[in-house]
């Protein structure tokens, strides 16, 4: 290169950095927030005034399920690493996020069922059971069911970040192998478990989390990742348990546009646990 096209490299660098700083000093609020497209995807199928509000209720969850994935995966990794101090501001705020979308159903429960019934045929068969981010969340917790993976087999992104998800390790299967690398015994089966089956209950494990309640000054930051995911799965049922009260005040027991039995099968998903040793442990100490 000759010193001459040096010099013209140094000026359309500096001339791309003046165009990049003269952008960003002149973008908007609503730029910068992509205001247009998020405040213009509002749109109504039926003339009903309360579909707004559905929507609405919709797309603010969906935001923090983002936010919510966003901070898991972290966390994940957190622990992966031995982070524990990390992963704690990043579980921290999953729960506070959480704190917000369970306080959404009473803006929801709003709704009337003969507000939702003038204009519930419009939704057609769409369903939250076709929620992506809250498959995401669930399979980062470590609840891998892989027949959901079918609602997606006709969107390839989708699917193909589903499967990823299915064969990473969940928080659970993440805080199990700190456990074994803390020094507490953790039978090999678990640890080289089929990572993309929901995760079963293990003897080994239910000793180990025993003995850090039993001895917490020893396993302090294990017992704090323990509270924390605790502090996860209550909110979890919480928000699983407003969701069913909810659909039973709105529309009974009728049954759902994605083709379930309705508040019964919301009912029976309030029995799976995600981290089951952490609850079993309650009643052994
Ligand atoms: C009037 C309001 C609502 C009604 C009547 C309702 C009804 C239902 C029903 C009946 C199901 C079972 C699947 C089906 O057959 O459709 C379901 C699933 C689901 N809904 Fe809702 N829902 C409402 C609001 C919401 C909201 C605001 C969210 C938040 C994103 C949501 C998220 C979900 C999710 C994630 C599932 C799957 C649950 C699982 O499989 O564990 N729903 N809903
Ligand atoms: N499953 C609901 C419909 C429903 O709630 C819904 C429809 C479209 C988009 C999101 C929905 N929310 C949650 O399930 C019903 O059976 O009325």
């Amino acid at each position: 290169m000759t010193k001459g096209e040096s010099c013209d490299q140094d000026l359309t660098e500096k001339i791309e950095k003046d165009i990049r700083t003269d952008f960003k000093n002149s973008m908007t609020y609503g730029e910068y927030l992509n205001l247009d497209e998020l405040l213009g995807a509002q749109n109504r199928l039926s003339a009903h005034h309360d579909e707004m509000l559905f929507i609405v209720i919709h797309q603010v969850s969906e935001l923090w399920m983002k936010l919510i994935l966003h901070e898991l995966i972290a966390a994940i990794k957190a622990v992966e690493a031995d982070e524990l101090d990390t992963s704690f501001k990043l579980l921290a705020r999953v729960s506070k996020i959480q704190a917000q979308i369970i306080q959404a159903w009473d803006v929801l429960s709003t709704l009337t069922p003969s507000e939702y019934s003038e204009f519930r045929d419009s939704l057609g068969n769409a369903s939250g059971f076709q929620s992506f981010q809250h498959r995401m969340i669930e399979f980062a917790l470590g609840y891998k069911t892989t027949h959901i993976l079918k609602i997606y087999e006709k969107n390839d992104k989708l699917h193909q970040t589903l499967t990823h998800a299915l064969h990473a390790p969940g928080l659970y299967d993440a805080a199990i192998h700190a456990l074994s690398r803390g020094g507490l015994p953790i039978d090999q089966e678990v640890l080289s478990r089929d990572l993309t089956k929901p995760y079963n209950r293990h003897d080994s494990v239910m000793q180990a989390w025993l003995d850090v309640y039993m001895n917490k000054d020893q396993h302090w930051k294990l017992y704090q990742l323990a509270e924390k995911l605790v502090d996860i799965e209550d909110a979890m049922q919480q928000w699983r348990f407003r969701h069913m009260k909810t659909v039973e005040r709105i529309i009974g027991f009728k049954k759902g546009t994605g083709g379930s039995s309705g508040v019964h099968y919301l009912k029976k998903v309030l029995d799976h646990q995600f981290f089951p040793e952490l609850w079993e442990l309650r009643t052994r100490i």
